[in-house]
């Protein structure tokens, strides 16, 4: 008998809905070791009981073995991620959501099960930190709960990702390989021994 890894019970969603200016090209479609970046993005989340993707409706198609991705678009189409995390909020079931994005290829399920080690009651994110002991605010966990507060900061014009969970309900968690967090911007971003 082969063991598996238990499964993730939260809701994952990838955000893909950027413009990818920095890159120059779509870069969800951009391939490392043979996989798209938002394929290596959602099979860090594949074993999910809910998969949701915020894009466009029609722009990418998932293989078959990612299982079934339920695409919804931004309500607010163009504002940068904290908006895809608006959307994401409103269409999970009520709970923890895994939030990540196209450009964040190294992540691992056992890096979300990292996160959810750290839930505690009170929180509302978790979120890891990098070797600076900065949370990285993509490739965390949100509780639908965040939903008002995350509305209401973009209808005040606020649009930075890093203001989505207030700090005192945000749990940190550290440890992780500086590869972990590599991000891919441009194209040189994908020069990496994997
Ligand atoms: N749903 C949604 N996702 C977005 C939006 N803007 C960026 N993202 C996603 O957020 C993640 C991180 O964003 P960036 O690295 O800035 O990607 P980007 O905005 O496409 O790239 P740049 O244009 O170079 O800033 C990627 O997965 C993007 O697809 C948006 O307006 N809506
Ligand atoms: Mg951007």
């Amino acid at each position: 008998m082969t063991h598996s890894p238990p499964g993730l019970w939260l809701t994952g969603a990838v955000t893909a809905g950027g413009r990818s200016s920095r890159f120059g090209s779509d870069k969800a479609l951009a391939l490392l070791d043979g996989r798209t970046l938002l394929e290596r993005a959602c099979a860090s989340l594949q074993d999910c009981p809910t998969r949701l993707l915020i894009a466009p409706p029609g722009r990418y198609t998932l293989p078959a073995h990612l299982g079934r991705w339920d695409t919804h678009p931004d309500r607010r189409p163009g504002e940068g991620p904290l908006a895809g995390l608006e959307s994401a909020l409103t269409h999970a079931p009520p709970g923890w959501v895994a939030f990540t994005g196209v450009d964040l290829p190294w992540l691992t399920p056992d890096y979300w099960h990292a996160l959810i080690a750290a839930v505690t009651p009170g929180r509302l994110s978790v979120q890891a930190t990098d070797g600076q002991d900065r949370p990285q605010p993509l490739g965390a966990l949100y509780h639908t709960d965040l939903l008002p507060h995350v509305t209401a900061l973009l209808d005040s014009g606020e649009r930075r990702l890093r203001r989505a969970a207030p700090p005192e309900h945000t749990a940190l968690v550290g440890g992780f390989t500086a590869r972990t967090f590599l991000n891919v911007n441009t194209p040189e971003g994908l020069m990496v021994d994997g």
